[in-house]
């Protein structure tokens, strides 16, 4: 393993710096939780009959303290293709608790909303906030305290972020995420694109389109591009709280479950009862966090972890924020090539070497901590290995030798880019993201007059019309956290598509999000300040009109205008709507901190 790298080095002793006293806080907090609420010790007996009235052959094993009690938090429903396999879960780990002499309980379900579902009408208004519901609905959870570990069963966008804050808050206890693995290959990801591209332009009837968003999504598991919910899986083995491994193992294989029942024993170990006490807060300290960026922009992960990984950290007393993950872009190299960066999913970089590779070869170069807490007994190392079944038993072997597909997956030496997947772009516009990795590099830099919409909706309507047959920056605002909950705007990417395959040199400017599935158009998202007014204040692109000229750039990393804002007056706010439940979400939308800390009405209530 060699030196850690310097820009590492640099970035995480700033953070650390930083983070000096909101760190000290938080492990004074969990010191105290684990004085005053760990071995159920605390609890009447009135309290704990009502926690085991329910657990039938478990009950005497619980009642007598025999052995650790595993919280198992499940954000199991059919919505979600990547979560549907969590419903059979449950009875299996209560069995192989047992095998361990410990026991496990759903401590309680959180929510969990599928942004496929969602893109592109009114529910994605709930989606950012969904996170936050999430942290809260796992607090609750764990709010019974009766447990000694955290099983975390949450793959999706928003999913695992709210369950790492949720748990974090009880990070005097361990705690495991247990994936269930992506759904096989369907048709490739190229023709689903094609087809959508089509039908934007009138070329393809809608039983053609959803015939073939079927043949894509079909089956149990997580959809097999690399967007959030897959980067989630990604972050997991770089902040060590998986079982090694276990991100992209297909469901509901002999080595799914054998990686599952090492998930339940490794907590019986790993709780203060075991031989091997790890708490969580220990576990996601300021070098995992730079580990979680490290392995986001060496994969080409989703934008959306600009806004997850400081809320993340935020949670555990850590403060991230984009100059840090912009320093490490430049120091960090693309070496994988996922869709929609690239044109295999998911099972094709788990077969061509997958993570254990990529922590191969970061370790390898210094790029990540190796001297890091994880679940796992042997720290990040573990992580360069893979999974596999000898003889029916769980076991590991080192990463392949050579990329199984260099198509998909380079070295540190021999990379796809020199700079890694994601850039601040910043000047008289705001601060925003620029995920690099997906965009052809002649199209880093956009400069070209301004379309300004209030909503996604409009776009379409102009591009149906023929009005944005030109060289373009089409501006979306009033769509940051505190305007209408942050959506993504992911539905635009077919037509804005369409513009650039006809020519045209075209990009998006937006205070909204992008889905991690978002490719090829040239975007500056996260714009912050948002457009609506914070104490009276609009942000800039309030001020932007038809015709002003926009340039973005990942490679000087601006954002800006020729147009002189200082003497106009805002464009006024549109009203938020209400229907399909946003009316409930106002306090968060209130409260809303920016993109840059996590977009978070909770965390900045919480002052954390
Ligand atoms: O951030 C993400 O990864 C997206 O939110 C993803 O979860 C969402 O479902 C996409 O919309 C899927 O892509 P398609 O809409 O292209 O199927
Ligand atoms: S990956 Fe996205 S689209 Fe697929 S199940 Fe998860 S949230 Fe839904």
């Amino acid at each position: 393993m060699s030196q850690t790298a310097p820009a590492v080095l640099r970035v995480t002793e700033r953070i650390e710096t930083r983070s000096k006293d909101s760190r000290a806080r938080y492990l004074g907090m969990i010191a105290r939780e684990a004085d005053r609420h760990a071995d159920r010790g605390f609890l009447s007996c009135s309290n704990l009959a009502h926690g085991f009235a329910a657990a039938g052959p478990d009950k005497a094993a619980i009642a007598g303290m025999r052995g650790p009690n595993i919280a198992l938090v499940t954000a199991y429903n059919d919505m979600l293709s990547a979560h549907q396999p969590y419903g059979r879960y449950p009875e299996r780990m209560k069995l192989w608790a047992r095998e361990v002499r410990a026991t496990a309980q759903v401590a309680g379900g959180v929510p969990a909303m599928c942004d496929g579902v969602t893109q592109g009408f009114a529910g994605m208004e709930l989606s950012l906030f969904s996170r936050d519901a999430i942290a809260m609905s796992t607090a609750i959870a764990m709010s019974h305290a009766m447990f000694d570990g955290m099983a975390l069963l949450g793959i999706c966008d928003k999913i695992v972020p709210g369950l790492v804050i949720g748990a974090l808050r009880f990070g005097h206890l361990p705690a495991i995420f247990v994936p269930s693995g992506p759904m096989p290959s369907g048709i490739s990801n190229k023709e689903k694109q094609q087809v959508r591209q089509l039908y934007a332009e009138g070329k393809a009837s809608r039983e053609e389109l959803l015939a073939s968003e079927s043949a894509s999504y079909h089956s149990a598991g997580t959809c097999t591009f690399y967007g959030t919910a897959n980067s989630n899986q990604m972050m997991m083995e770089l902040m060590g709280l998986h079982i090694p491994g276990a991100a992209f193992v297909p469901p509901d294989t002999p080595l799914r479950n054998e990686i599952t029942r090492a998930a339940v024993h490794r907590l019986a170990q790993i709780g203060r009862k075991g031989h091997d006490y790890r708490p969580m807060a220990q576990v996601v300290d300021a070098k995992a966090i730079v580990n979680a960026c490290v392995g986001l922009l060496a994969t080409g992960g989703s934008t959306n972890h600009a806004i997850h990984l400081p809320a993340m950290a935020r949670a555990a007393g850590i403060l991230l924020d984009w100059e840090d993950l912009d320093e490490l872009s430049a120091a960090v190299p693309l070496i994988a090539r996922v869709y929609p960066n690239g044109s295999g999913d998911v099972n094709h970089f788990h077969a061509a070497g997958g993570m254990a590779w990529v922590v191969h070869e970061l370790l390898g170069a210094g790029l990540i901590h190796g001297d890091v807490l994880t679940v796992a007994e042997h720290g990040m190392a573990a992580y360069a290995q893979e999974p596999f079944l000898e003889d029916a038993t769980l076991a590991w072997r080192p990463a392949p030798k050579t990329s199984g597909d260099d198509t998909m997956l380079r070295t540190v030496a021999h990379p796809f880019l020199a700079d890694g997947g994601m850039r601040l772009v910043q000047g008289n516009l705001g601060r925003a993201t620029f995920k690099t990795s997906a965009v052809d590099p002649g199209r880093w830099t956009i400069e070209a007059p301004a379309r300004v919409f209030d909503d996604q909706e409009s776009v379409t309507a102009a591009f149906k019309a023929g009005e944005l047959d030109r060289d373009v920056v089409v501006v979306v605002r009033f769509q940051g956290p505190r305007a209408n909950g942050m959506p993504e705007l992911h539905k635009l990417t077919p037509p804005l598509g369409v513009l650039q395959d006809r020519g045209f040199r075209v990009a998006l400017v937006t205070d909204g999000r992008m889905s991690g599935a978002s490719g090829k158009v040239p975007a500056a998202i996260h714009v912050t300040p948002e457009a609506l007014a914070k104490d009276g204040k609009p942000g800039p692109l309030a001020y932007l009109r038809d015709g002003d000229i926009v340039r973005l750039s990942a490679e000087d990393g601006t954002l800006s205008t020729t147009a002189d804002l200082s003497a106009r007056d805002p464009a006024p706010a549109p009203v938020a709507d209400v229907g399909m439940g946003r009316e409930l979400f106002a306090m968060f939308r209130l409260g809303a901190g920016g993109a840059e800390q996590g977009g978070s009405a909770m965390l900045e209530a919480a002052g954390l």
